[in-house]
């Protein structure tokens, strides 16, 4: 359902585009300037900042008219989402990876340098703006003028409010003609305490109130506090793979400058690189010789492998001592699923491939996994499941690795009754994020589960279906509160396994795609779970098996049964199905076998036809994966958690 919608946006975007733009853009597109040295700007007329908004607010949109606005793209061009470069971000129509671009603007008579950093929206990619955050001093918080605030939009304001950034509020889609910029600025007001008369209205799509939006740039954020004459020291934030030039890594300047040719230490590896290349982007790539502190760029420095850029890390000029930055807090993957190879002989490609796409996304965690049914691989963990369908469908477009996805699981704890070995190894707790290792019930003592805390913002005309599927969540209703005469903002405590498979899309089609949802991150509680395990004629299936709450033995049990069931074609033989938890059945069902002979229907002719028709019988069969001598398809593992 959510790709659904999120397919049907990457379509419209690509339709919709006929955009009148204002006089002045024309004007500063003609007076575009003659080629500058940036490393000239004085820290003094450097701003950093950051656009942070809910999925779909116009971030993209805002960044592009900024572009053009400063002569770094040309107006009309036809170029949109120019900072949205990935394929699946095209496709799909949502931004993934953050983006720079270092733009010039004239304001007063004085030359500027704004560096703009595009932020994803979704929940997932949170970890990508409090990221970019850290290289910024302020943001422009964007906000539907017809939406009015979400879920996303209050995470993020908290996030850059945390991080004592300047925050510009603006409302983008004022051209909308349910528009209603009154309304939410009241709800700017009551929930963040924002004065309505500093909010900016603007048209991202007509191009309507940049001017102003840059404006307020210049004057509302402060200049980098940085240090030009001290030894150089820099913030890694962010790095990408290229297939020609290996680890490129985009770092923010806080003191001194970076020359081509200077040799730098990593404050985390302790490892030395001379600097072979330094760029700015604008947003296409230009070489530079020098770096000065204030500024953002990419650096090149022989970096072999994706795991030398440490996101977070300090660089320095060897023989210097320096403190290191603040780094980040490391992320924490929430969703875990095993990535195998289509067949074992793609085992180097995918492996390759999966090293080359963790550098450009440092969120997922890699561990070296094997299953006895799909051989060697690697046990993944993610932000959440958009996460997950990216990255793989990433893998496939980026690097052509076919992969099976296992059904995904979250990371449980449980601790194990006191014997001898618990004793000696000091470990009664055990972190488990594959079911297939889950101990036995007799050694366990006590199980707990990872807990959010859920925000959603809905009109309150959803709030009773919305509820109950809150509850129906095993969620735990918090607080609720009006944040206007249509709106309410409720907050629940709630596992995190009930959310990450399809929570999004029940709220979105409960609530007609009006409610939104954030969640954070709020630590773990006890809880009776148990181990489902799937059986086909009456052999396990480890890939297969999930852990439940007890209250949701039964229902999930003959759901899974079910679907595997419409999942798994007929086959030669008989196929039960069950649903097992500590050796009880709790559904059952079954696939009828096909007729042992397809060519029982050949009246006659020669030896070649029947043989046509079992050739093409074992060619449909190999496209499949066997399992307990029964065909699963690959997509089965996927699909099969999604309800
Ligand atoms: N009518 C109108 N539509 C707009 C405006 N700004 C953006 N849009 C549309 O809103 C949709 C989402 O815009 P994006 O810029 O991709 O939104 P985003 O916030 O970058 O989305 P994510 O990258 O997924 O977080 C697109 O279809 C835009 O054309 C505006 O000012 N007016």
């Amino acid at each position: 359902m959510l790709l659904k919608q999120l397919v049907f946006v990457s379509v419209s975007r690509n339709c919709h585009r006929k955009i009148k733009l204002a006089g002045s853009f024309q004007r500063f597109y003609c007076d575009k300037k003659k080629e500058v040295d940036f490393s000239e700007i004085p820290v003094e007329r450097i701003r950093n900042f950051s656009i942070i908004a809910h999925v779909d607010h116009g971030k993209s949109t805002l960044a592009d008219r900024l572009l053009e606005f400063t002569g770094a793209i040309k107006p009309n061009s036809g170029q949109n989402q120019v900072l949205d470069k990935l394929q699946v971000e095209r496709e799909r129509g949502i931004t993934v990876k953050a983006q720079t671009a270092s733009l010039l603007y004239q304001w007063n008579d004085e030359q500027y340098l704004l560096n703009l950093i595009d932020t994803p929206g979704h929940v997932d990619f949170s970890n990508e703006v409090s990221r970019s955050l850290l290289a910024c001093q302020g943001v422009i918080l964007l906000v539907d003028a017809n939406d009015g605030v979400q879920a996303q939009t209050v995470a993020n304001f908290y996030l850059a409010f945390g991080n004592d950034l300047v925050i510009i509020p603006v409302l983008n889609k004022i051209d909308l003609k349910n528009s209603n910029p009154d309304r939410v600025c009241k709800q700017l007001e009551s929930l963040f305490d924002i004065n309505p008369k500093e909010v900016l209205k603007i048209s991202a799509k007509l191009g309507i109130g940049i001017e102003a939006v840059l404006e307020r740039v210049i004057t509302d954020l402060p200049a980098p506090s940085v240090n030009r004459t001290a030894p150089f020291r820099a913030l890694l934030f962010d790095s990408s793979y290229d297939r020609y030039r290996g680890v490129l890594s985009m770092v923010y300047l806080t003191d001194g400058s970076l020359k081509i040719g200077d040799h730098i230490e990593s404050c985390y590896s302790k490892k030395q690189y001379e600097v072979k290349m330094l760029s700015l982007l604008k947003p296409q790539e230009q070489q530079v010789d020098k770096l000065m502190a204030g500024q953002i760029g990419m650096v090149s420095c022989n970096m072999r492998s994706p795991q030398e850029a440490h996101i977070g890390d300090t660089l320095y000029l060897i023989g210097q001592t320096v403190e290191p930055l603040h780094g980040f807090t490391p992320i924490r993957p929430m969703v875990f699923a095993g990535v195998y190879p289509m067949d074992q002989s793609q085992h180097v490609t995918l492996r390759s491939a999966i090293e080359k796409l963790t550098l450009n996304d440092s969120a997922v965690t890699v561990e070296i996994d094997s299953s006895p049914a799909l051989g060697q691989g690697w046990r993944l963990g993610f932000l959440g499941l958009l996460h997950l369908e990216v990255f793989s469908q990433r893998l496939q477009q980026e690097y052509g690795a076919e992969a099976i996805l296992t059904a995904p699981s979250v990371i449980y704890k449980v601790k194990l009754k006191p014997t001898k070995q618990t004793f000696k190894d000091g470990t009664d707790i055990v972190c488990i994020n594959n079911p297939a290792l889950w101990p036995d019930t007799v050694k366990i003592e006590e199980c707990f589960e990872p807990m959010v805390i859920g925000t959603i913002i809905t009109p309150d005309k959803y709030l009773g279906p919305i509820m109950s599927l809150c509850m129906e969540r095993r969620g735990v209703q918090k607080s609720a509160v009006n944040i206007d005469n249509e709106r309410v903002m409720l907050q629940y405590d709630m596992p995190l396994c009930e959310i990450i498979v399809d929570f999004h899309d029940a709220l979105k089609s409960l609530s007609s795609g009006y409610a939104s949802f954030d969640y954070e991150d709020n630590g773990y509680t006890s809880s009776n779970l148990v181990k489902m395990n799937i059986l086909l004629n009456g052999e396990a299936i480890e890939e297969l098996s999930f852990i439940v709450h007890t209250s949701k033995a039964q229902t999930m049990g003959k759901q899974m049964a079910l679907k595997l069931k419409d999942m798994i074609p007929r086959q030669m033989v008989n196929i039960a199905v069950q649903a097992t938890v500590g050796g009880k059945v709790l559904a059952r069902q079954d696939i009828k076998a096909y007729r042992k002979d397809v060519t029982q229907w050949l009246y006659g002719g020669d030896v070649t036809r029947r043989k046509k028709l079992l050739a093409q019988q074992a060619a449909g069969k190999k496209k499949m994966r066997m399992i307990a001598n029964i065909s699963v398809p690959r997509d089965t593992f996927i699909n099969v958690l999604k309800r």
